[in-house]
């Protein structure tokens, strides 16, 4: 007789190679047993979950979240923030250092991060730390500490608290890799190159060419494809490792894989909205769709898609970063309006709808990106990331064959604000189980307290974030 807390029965699974109709088996919040219960040797649960006609995955770990706790909670705080989250399917997600106050570039910021985290979160988490130039000496402690990276803009990050968290100048991006290559953890990059974006932005202030279109020419693929050209240079001197966030462009994407079939340890993401949305829809929509780099041509974006079946694409992440709605609806004009997309809530099912049900890409290749990958490259293997006996049991069930329009009402974030208002999918998440822990369903919405637990990233694990 085997004896378990939870099982999930009859649900098709997910894994990284195959997807099999089979039932798992769930104690003390790690999956214990994968195969077929109506065998003869019977099972006893306390918790019989029907996964009939559902599709299991395990839950998306975003590695780029911005929650404004500390300091500024009431733009996003952990338990709305964790509860779109879960809503949508995650189950892990990686918390980046601006936005709150202070920002998490000191030990002290970071004890006041997870202090702030405790009991508000319904997923687990872990946190970057940041590089700003005047910081150095903080690295080092805070990778003791366990930050799972670090994180640097190399344009003017927009953050609320401007003075505490600044782009890096060249020499601040220099030093701070020579630092964190020491410390063997990897060093995000918000890739922009500021004199390019900063030119043209004062450019079409200053000749009052202030729409939509203006903003995203103002940020052009130049400026992405510098920044990067420029980091791939200083990692290459200083040996440090490099993650690119919100990759917008196949030519950077190329770039960087390139880098790295020359042997540097390199990876990147790229969203949802950069492969669901697209400039004109910026047009359409307004600021709710304003994020830095900007949304690309329809053009740019099957680009994008054709570097996610051709596998030069590391992992999806959501780049959550909420404001209050004003903020984004009092702004005089596009450029005013604060820049980031409130979609912690729909990368799981955006991918499904865009990448398996229109564009058939294997439900195997989707787990990768949204979860093993990222938990492979920021040390979270072998707790998080995939189906397997003896990991977190982090699974979400999704329904593949259904229909359902986002509506603002559902949202779970602080402002209810979000591009994808409106739009219908056809893939719905159903329920999120976190380490056991039944976190959210369909019907009932949010359950229980909140109880996502730290990862801290020791010194070992991070060691061991070798390239693919
Ligand atoms: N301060 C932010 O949250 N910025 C974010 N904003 C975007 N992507 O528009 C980001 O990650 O760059
Ligand atoms: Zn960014
Ligand atoms: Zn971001």
């Amino acid at each position: 007789m085997k004896r378990l807390d939870t099982i999930i029965v009859g649900g098709t699974v997910v894994f990284l190679e195959t997807i099999q109709r089979c039932d798992i088996g769930i104690r003390q919040g790690k999956i214990v047993y994968i195969g077929a219960f109506d065998s003869d040797e019977g099972v006893q649960a306390e918790q019989i979950i029907d996964a009939t006609g559902l599709h299991v995955m395990a839950g998306m770990i975003d590695a780029h979240v911005h929650l404004n706790e500390p300091g500024l909670g009431d733009w996003e705080g952990f338990v709305t923030g964790s509860s779109a989250l879960a809503a949508g399917g995650c189950t892990t997600f990686l918390d980046m250092p601006l936005n709150g106050i202070p920002p998490t570039v000191t030990v002290d910021a970071l004890q006041q991060k997870v202090s702030a985290a405790e009991n508000a979160t319904y997923i687990d988490y872990a946190c970057w730390g940041g590089l700003v130039p005047g910081k150095l000496e903080h690295l080092e402690p805070l990778a003791e500490a366990g930050v799972c990276g670090f994180k640097a803009f190399m344009s003017a990050p927009g953050d609320p608290d401007e003075e505490a968290f600044r782009n890096v100048d060249d020499e601040t991006l220099l030093e701070g890799m020579r630092r964190i290559a020491r410390t063997g953890q990897v060093l995000a990059l918000h890739a922009e190159y500021e004199p390019i974006v900063s030119q043209l932005t004062m450019a079409c202030l200053a000749e009052q060419r202030l729409s939509p279109a203006d903003y995203t020419a103002s940020r052009p693929i130049a400026a992405e494809v510098a920044a990067v050209q420029q980091a791939l240079g200083f990692a290459q001197e200083t040996g440090c490792r490099l993650h690119f966030v919100h990759i917008s462009s196949a030519e950077a994407v190329h770039m960087i894989q390139q880098a790295r079939a020359e042997g540097m340890d390199v990876t990147l993401e790229t969203c949802p909205h950069y492969l669901a949305l697209t400039d004109h829809d910026l047009e359409q929509i307004g600021a709710a769709a304003k994020c830095a780099p900007p949304l690309r041509s329809a053009a740019q974006q099957e680009q994008l898609w054709q570097c996610i079946a051709s596998g030069e694409i590391d992992m999806i992440t959501s780049d959550h970063s909420p404001c209050p709605s004003a903020l984004k609806t009092e702004a005089s004009n596009i450029f005013d309006a604060w820049g980031g997309i409130s979609g912690a809530q729909h990368s799981l099912e955006l991918m499904l709808e865009e990448g398996h049900l229109r564009r058939d890409l294997p439900l195997t290749l989707l787990t990768r990106l949204l979860s093993w990958e990222p938990a492979r490259r920021f040390g979270l293997l072998p707790q998080k990331g995939e189906i397997r006996i003896g990991a977190d049991a982090d699974l979400v069930l999704v329904d593949l064959q259904t229909n359902y329009r986002i509506e603002q009402e559902q949202l779970y974030y602080r402002h209810k604000h979000s591009p994808y208002i409106g739009r219908e999918l056809h893939c719905r998440v159903e329920q999120t189980i976190s380490r056991g822990r039944v976190v959210y369903t369909r019907g009932l919405g949010m359950i229980g307290k909140p109880m996502g637990q730290r990862i801290g990233i020791t010194k070992e694990q991070a060691a061991e974030i070798a390239p693919r």
